[in-house]
């Protein structure tokens, strides 16, 4: 389970990025981020595993305080944070397994590291992943032979051979054309419930967040604004998100949604057709 509590983020340059946003993500919930350019959607997933460090609050993975780990202590705890990346952050002229096994690379000597020594355990836990991610007889090709969907299944493979207590995906449709994004969204979700792991992602799409995910959270100039299942995301509380609108009396109010009722899915039953420009 990972909480947030009160986190906030003021950059140096005195911009105040997250303002006490408190959330629980568990189960095997598929979370979207939304909200406008700047809302703070990339900082809030930048401080979870703090590549970014919070000015203020908490962060904890299963009761374990990431916020104030040292640094080795820091580099063992991320190890149970997958992360896929908008731009892949693939090593290009690397294979697909060799990419795949470098999510293992916490969890091995930096001997055998070094010379790529991987437990036979480790090797054939990525064969499986490649299988699910769709890249199944591919293992050997280098990543720059790829299409941005494939790299991006590569990149999903390498954070889901962790065994992470939580996928975070920062933009990870950015860089895809509108059916690749689509592809990409169903895999993160099989994924959450195949690998049994809550998934929270940044995303700029609302439409696609509407569709693949099952919980929404809605962030207006640094503040967490709405917080609920996605069938409950009005056009009122996108002018919330997106507008800095007055909540209307009946709008879920943020920390409402019962973190434990992962099970439920709260997407949308019948997806309305995506457009052409998506
Ligand atoms: N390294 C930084 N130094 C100073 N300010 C920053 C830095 N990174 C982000 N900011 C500021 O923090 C705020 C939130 O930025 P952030 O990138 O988290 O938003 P976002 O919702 O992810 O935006 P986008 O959707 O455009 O990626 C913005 O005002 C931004 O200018």
């Amino acid at each position: 389970m990972l909480e947030t509590e009160n986190l906030g983020k003021t950059y140096p340059t005195g911009d105040e990025a997250l303002r006490d946003v408190s959330v629980t993500i568990d189960g095997r919930e598929v979370v979207a981020m939304i909200g406008p350019s700047g809302a703070g959607k990339s900082t809030f997933v930048r401080c979870i595993n703090r590549l970014v460090e919070p000015t203020t609050g908490r962060v904890l993975l299963d009761d374990r305080e990431l916020t104030g780990l040292d640094d080795d202590e820091l580099r063992n705890a991320r190890r149970e944070i997958g992360m896929v990346f908008q731009e892949y952050n693939l090593v290009e002229r690397l294979t697909v397994m060799e990419n795949v096994l470098s999510g293992r690379l916490g969890y091995v000597s930096n001997w055998a590291a070094l010379r790529r020594n991987f437990p036979p355990e480790d090797v054939e836990r990525a064969y499986e992943l490649l299988e699910l991610v769709g890249l199944d007889d591919m293992e050997n090709k280098r990543v720059d032979e790829l299409s941005g969907g494939q790299r991006q299944r590569v990149g999903i493979a390498r954070a889901v051979v962790q065994e992470p207590k939580i996928v975070l995906a920062d933009e990870p449709t950015s860089s895809l054309d509108p059916e690749t994004s689509r592809d990409v969204m169903e895999l993160l979700t099989d994924i959450a419930v195949e690998r049994d792991v809550p998934v929270l992602i940044n995303i700029h799409e609302v439409d696609l967040a509407e569709r693949y995910a099952d919980r929404i959270l809605g962030l207006h100039d640094g503040e967490l604004v709405f917080d609920g299942p996605t069938v409950e995301l009005t056009e009122e509380s996108k002018g919330v998100i997106y507008r800095g609108e007055e909540p209307p009396e009946s709008a879920t109010a943020v920390g409402t949604t019962d973190p434990t009722d992962a099970e439920t899915t709260g997407r949308r039953a019948e997806p309305e057709p995506l457009s052409a420009e998506d």
